[in-house]
């Protein structure tokens, strides 16, 4: 379980969130929402330890984690798959995996058969430069390399942006896997109407900053989601 409580952020002086809240249970996808602007990948960038947040404290599975670095967030079991992928390019798809080891014990510095398994395509492609990739198979790199560290929280940041259907379906049917395993919480922020709402389990709506409650599926339309981007 994520739990992000009261979480402000600056970029210099200009104050982009306020008191941000909210939970992210484990085995579900919590969707953030919200139009162009709002502050979504800020919230990520605060939890994903890339960028200080200004105040406010992150909770993962009940330990209070202190983040200035993306390098402790991964040691506090966050991995974040950020907006554009940022795949290193002249690295082969194997290289990029294995930037994953930094915060793992050396007897599992391996690359293990189960996230191959997840993107069959990576275990073709090993030894193809990541800047070589499609966009697509760029994002199922860059999920793939976020969960080499076995995070206990996934976050992604508009994982289907310029990504044909073909790939989408694929990382759609990922998602869906990973949370039925249950091992992580995922945070999913997404602008793709069809695919946010098809694997959200939750929604939290964004708006100038601040978020407003979390709405379950159950009490939530596709319609509603529409609307809601546009806020
Ligand atoms: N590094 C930065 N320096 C200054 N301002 C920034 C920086 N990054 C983002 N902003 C501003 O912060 C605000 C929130 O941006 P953010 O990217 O978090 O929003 P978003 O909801 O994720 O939008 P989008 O869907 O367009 O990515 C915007 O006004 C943006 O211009």
């Amino acid at each position: 379980m994520l739990e992000v409580e009261n979480l402000d952020l600056h970029y210099g002086q200009s104050r982009i969130l306020y008191e941000v809240s909210f939970q992210a249970p484990k085995g579900q996808i919590t969707t953030l929402i919200g139009n162009n602007g709002v502050g979504k990948t800020s919230a990520l960038k605060a939890i994903a330890g890339r960028h200080p947040a200004s105040a406010g404290t992150i909770t993962v599975d009940g330990t209070l984690v202190r983040l200035t670095t993306a390098f402790q967030a991964a040691n506090a079991g966050i991995s974040y798959v950020p907006q554009g992928r940022e795949v290193f390019p002249m690295m082969t798809v194997e290289e990029n995996l294995e930037t994953g080891f930094a915060c793992l014990p050396k007897a599992d510095h391996h690359i293990p058969d189960h996230i191959y398994d997840l993107f069959p395509v990576l275990r073709d492609m090993k030894a193809r430069r990541g800047g070589d990739l499609s966009g697509g198979q760029q994002q199922q790199l860059a999920i793939a390399r976020a969960l080499i560290t076995r995070p206990r929280v996934l976050l992604l940041d508009e994982p289907t942006e310029g990504i044909q259907p073909n790939v989408i379906q694929q990382i759609g049917d990922a998602l869906r896997l990973l949370r039925t395993q249950g091992e992580m919480a995922i945070v999913l922020v997404e602008q793709n109407a069809d695919f946010a709402y098809a694997l959200g389990d939750s929604f939290i709506v964004v708006e100038g900053g601040r978020n407003g409650p979390r709405k379950l599926k159950a009490d939530y339309t596709k319609d509603m989601l529409i609307a809601d981007l546009a806020l």
